[in-house]
């Protein structure tokens, strides 16, 4: 049975948990691996300078762990042990004959080992000012603590961002400020046409 990887990556709140989210669901035998169950404990996670925990980078997430569960799909792709696939999911059969993994995640580009298990990379980006909102209403256990998003998160994601532009491999970029019916009608589209074409 051939596989079919997805990413689906992108800055934080930029809308990749609810994208993956329905594609899982209306995508035929997909299951779904997301990087924020891999995040290490808060003792775990180093602080800097300034006292602010280093969350946004991949030394805050365990990547063996993740890349363990993915390579463990990939082997047994009908196993969904490890993996968040709806248990009471009644099996359909792809027409296409492929199982679907789609990886859902902050980082996920700029992890390497990562890199050759995507068929099919995105990312979800929206601009600072919106980005900078959504998160402000959002509550991560710990908090973000007073001057986080400006001070961390967005200089890291920057950061992040203009490594993998440098590196640019193949990633469909996606404006995260649309309506979220059109962004899933696209990637859906687009991910049956490309999968598809791989079994061809
Ligand atoms: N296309 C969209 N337009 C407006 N708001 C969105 C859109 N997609 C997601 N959101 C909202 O943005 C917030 C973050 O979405 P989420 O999917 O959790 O992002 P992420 O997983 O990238 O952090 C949520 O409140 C969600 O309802
Ligand atoms: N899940 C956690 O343990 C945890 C803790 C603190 C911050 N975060 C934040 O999670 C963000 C990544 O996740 P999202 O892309 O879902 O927002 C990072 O920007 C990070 O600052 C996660």
């Amino acid at each position: 049975m051939k596989t079919f990887v997805i990413g689906i990556g992108g800055v934080t709140n930029g809308g990749k948990t609810t994208l993956a989210n329905k594609l899982h669901k209306s995508l035929p035998n997909c299951s779904l691996v997301c990087q924020d169950d891999y995040f290490k404990s808060e003792a775990d996670v180093e602080t800097d300078e300034r006292g602010f925990k280093m969350y946004d980078v991949l030394e805050a997430l365990n990547m063996d762990d993740m890349m363990t569960t993915v390579n463990s799909w990939t082997k047994h792709s009908k196993d969904a042990e490890t993996t968040r696939q709806n248990q009471n999911e009644i099996p359909r059969k792809s027409e296409d004959g492929v199982y679907f993994l789609i990886i859902e995640g902050f980082l996920l580009y700029s992890y390497m080992p990562l890199d050759n298990v995507f068929n099919k990379k995105y990312f979800l980006t929206i601009p600072y000012e919106e980005c900078k909102k959504r998160r402000s209403t959002r509550v991560y256990e710990p908090p973000d603590p007073p001057d986080y998003f400006d001070g961390h998160v967005w200089p890291m994601y920057l950061k992040h961002k203009d490594q993998m532009e440098k590196a640019e491999r193949g990633i469909v970029y996606l404006d995260g400020t649309k309506l979220e019916d059109d962004i899933y009608s696209f990637v859906y589209a687009d991910i049956r046409k490309a999968a598809q074409e791989f079994t061809r």
